[in-house]
């Protein structure tokens, strides 16, 4: 069995998850039926990604249609866009989610940044990015009435800094039990997961192979030949033995399969130093890149 983490919720998350970003409306039912036949019992998503149809329809072929998965077995995660932190939208948004994701409840549910937008409508390709000021408290306790409501497990946070995870901390009801962050051997955080640490807030690693940047990357290339593995391999196992869940996505069958395969290796204490020495503070998901706003400058 896939290791897990238990979050302060009382609820455990799997530590390998599959992410769901760019992965063709085309494309994503495939690869998320690979990834539950290859083994993957978490995978994450966002109303943002627009392909919660998709990624549903594979859920029903896997849980209802073939009863080979049981709901209960598998961790899904979604996330509240910046359209929707506004009061009344926040349950509509979830509804919406579970709706398109055909399910009863989500595992987890993120504020997916401390950023919020301009609300237009409830349609997410033709909202714009124009930034407008909601308190994170508003939303946050919309969020802890979800799970309220029994429509969500647990409650989280996303791309939130330690300034922002302390703001919440200091009002939440129900407290944040994960922050899903950039996070790989280029942008280790150690400052960040210092913090969680001690407060109990579970990290996710996003874009663990730098949205596939770092597939080909050369210092990581002579530590994953010493283990017989591949770089993503690696870039996976250094987030799990961190105690992170990764979420690596591919909508390549055979690489969804590869990167789950991490199971049957450690990577030693001097080839984790060597890899968090790699450490250059390098973002590839940048809000100040491409909504202007320096959230982690
Ligand atoms: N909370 C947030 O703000 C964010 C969350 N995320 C989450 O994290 C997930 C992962 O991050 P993401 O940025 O998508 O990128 P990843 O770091 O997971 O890299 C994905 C890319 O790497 C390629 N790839 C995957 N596996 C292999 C392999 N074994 N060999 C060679 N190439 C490979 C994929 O290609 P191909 O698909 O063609 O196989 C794709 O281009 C997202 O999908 C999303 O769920 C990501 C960004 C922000
Ligand atoms: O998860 C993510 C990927 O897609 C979004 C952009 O469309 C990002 O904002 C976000 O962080």
């Amino acid at each position: 069995m896939e290791p897990s983490y238990k979050l302060s919720s009382g609820h455990n998350i799997p530590l390998v998850g599959f992410g769901t970003w760019k992965a063709e409306t085309t494309l994503v039912g495939k690869a998320v039926e690979a990834a539950l036949d290859a083994g993957y019992r978490h995978i994450d998503c966002a109303a943002v990604y627009l392909n919660e149809k998709e990624v549903g329809e594979a859920f029903t072929k896997k849980f209802i249609t073939e009863g080979k998965i049981k709901r209960e077995d598998v961790f899904i995660t979604s996330k509240l866009w910046n359209t929707f932190h506004k009061k009344q939208h926040v349950r509509p948004a979830l509804e919406r989610t579970l709706s398109d994701l055909g399910l009863q409840y989500l595992d987890l549910y993120l504020v997916h940044w401390p950023v919020a937008f301009e609300y237009s409508s409830d349609d997410i390709k033709t909202s714009g990015s124009t930034q407008e000021f909601v308190s994170i408290r508003e939303t946050w306790e919309e969020m802890e009435k979800l799970v309220d409501a029994g429509l969500v497990k647990s409650i989280g946070l996303s791309n939130f800094n330690v300034q922002g995870l302390m703001e919440v901390l200091s009002y939440a009801r129900i407290k944040p039990a994960a922050n899903q962050v950039e996070l790989h051997p280029f942008l280790s955080q150690p400052e960040l997961k210092k913090f969680c640490d001690k407060n109990n807030i579970h990290l996710t690693a996003y874009s663990p192979l730098g949205s596939g940047a770092f597939v080909d990357n050369q210092e990581v290339a002579s530590i994953a030949k010493k283990y017989n593995k591949s770089i993503p391999n690696v870039l996976c196992k250094w987030a799990v033995q961190k105690n992170f869940s990764v979420i690596p996505k591919s909508s390549t069958p055979s690489r969804v399969a590869e990167n789950f395969d991490i199971f049957n290796f450690t990577i030693d204490e001097a080839d984790m130093l060597s890899l968090d020495n790699m450490d250059k503070n390098l973002r590839t998901c940048d809000p100040a890149k491409f909504w202007g706003v320096p959230l982690f400058n």
